[in-house]
């Protein structure tokens, strides 16, 4: 393991792997991660091959077993941030090191409950190794060159701000939703750039295209479809981000906003995603719970644009006063202060509904289920709101 630190030229060990402290107690290993790494995603980019043939390091240890362990390493550390600041989502299964690995004691006991606590954990694992498997295929070089031919990205917050100013509403993000692990199959038949040009004409300000396929039946070919067949409202890939790999991915099919999920992101990511955001153009709607991952949200500069969702990602409750709760007092004010657009997120079905979170303080609103189920998603939106918001 140390001899990687000490690889030679034609590898290049930067200062990641070069910098590693000798001393590996769990305080010196959480802040050299927090210093070094936000990710697997950068381990990979700092341990490479520049002429393509097999790499030993000069402890006679193969590069891959070497990334391996680096990579697992790695991972602990993440769930060790993130568990300090309250996320219960563990970004990857506790497998235990790889075989030769000779590391901290405390670590090699940590190999147990290799089974998902809840349907976001299984998500975000499912994810994980979805997206390492598609970098191999689109490495970050294929997809900035991608980035050429992307069509530009649309202003989301915009296109809120004038449908709020516009009808006096929440602007409509509304959302192309086939199915949900909650729901199971929510419209049968169901013709992605039919309903988005639907909702269009019924008054959505921009829609939420659900990209994931295993658990909500969505794709890529979806967004890439909507945002080919013309329609207007700037479009959010609703997908669950655990790599800034997958920033740039949906940016080059078309995607004008992302979504990211506090509940599943440690703050240093957040940030270094905002910022990756900012530079490809796209929106970061960054999705909140609970008053914890408010307060870490409202830490975080350059937010702009934050959603709370309802329902509990871990148990599938639903309770929209959860909007409320959040948006009361100190969290309120700096959100007005700040201008922040606040998105309330699910289990919003009535007018009813629509005028409990307006009162709350939200500007926008985040709609599937009910208005994707109506044999006429446009005409959905006029009973959701109890009038005809399009005009
Ligand atoms: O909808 C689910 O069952 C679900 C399960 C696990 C993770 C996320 C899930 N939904 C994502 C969403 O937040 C909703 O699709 C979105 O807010 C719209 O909600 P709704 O109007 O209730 O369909």
């Amino acid at each position: 393991m140390e001899g990687l630190a000490s690889l030679k030229a034609p590898f290049q060990a930067t200062s990641f792997l070069s910098s590693r402290p000798k001393t590996w107690d769990l305080p010196t290993q959480l802040n050299f991660y927090k210093r070094n790494s936000f990710s697997t995603f950068s381990v990979r980019a700092q341990v490479e091959s520049t002429d393509g043939s097999a790499a030993v390091s000069s402890s006679g240890e193969s590069v891959t077993e070497a990334l391996k362990i680096k990579e697992w390493e790695v991972g602990m550390l993440e769930n060790e941030v993130a568990s300090g600041q309250g996320i219960r989502i563990r970004r990857r299964p506790p497998s235990g090191p790889p075989l030769h690995y000779v590391g901290p004691f405390q670590f090699r006991l940590q190999n147990e409950g290799n089974t998902p606590r809840n349907i976001l954990e299984e998500i975000v694992w499912n994810k994980d190794k979805e997206v390492s498997q598609l970098k191999e295929r689109k490495p970050l070089s294929v997809l900035k060159k991608a980035l050429e031919n992307a069509p530009p990205a649309r202003d989301f917050i915009g296109a809120l701000r004038a449908a709020n100013e516009r009808t006096g509403l929440p602007g409509l993000i509304a959302e192309v939703k086939k199915a949900s692990p909650s729901r199971g199959i929510l419209r049968e038949n169901f013709d992605p750039v039919e309903i988005a040009k639907s909702y269009e004409k019924g008054g959505a300000a921009c829609l939420s295209v659900l990209t994931d396929e295993k658990y909500f039946k969505g794709s890529f070919e979806n967004l890439e479809a909507i945002r080919k067949a013309g329609v207007k409202c700037p479009l959010l890939c609703k997908e669950f981000i655990v790599d800034a790999w997958q920033l740039y991915y949906a940016r080059t099919k078309g995607a004008d906003a992302v979504l990211l999920i506090a509940a599943v992101l440690p703050d240093l990511d957040i940030k270094y995603m905002i910022k990756i955001c900012k530079i490809l153009g796209l929106t970061a709607l960054v999705e909140v719970h609970d008053e914890r991952e408010f307060d870490r949200v409202l830490a975080i500069e350059g937010i702009e644009l934050i959603g709370i969702n309802n329902r509990n990602l871990e148990t599938f409750e639903l309770d929209i006063s959860i909007t409320k709760k959040l948006l009361e007092g100190e969290r309120g004010k700096i959100i007005r202060e700040r201008d922040i657009i606040m998105v309330g997120e699910s289990g919003l079905f009535t007018p009813e509904d629509i005028a409990y979170v307006q009162e709350a303080g939200v500007r926008a609103i985040l709609v599937g289920e009910s208005i994707v189920k109506q044999s006429d998603p446009g005409k959905g939106i006029s009973n959701l709101f109890g009038k005809d918001i399009s005009i």
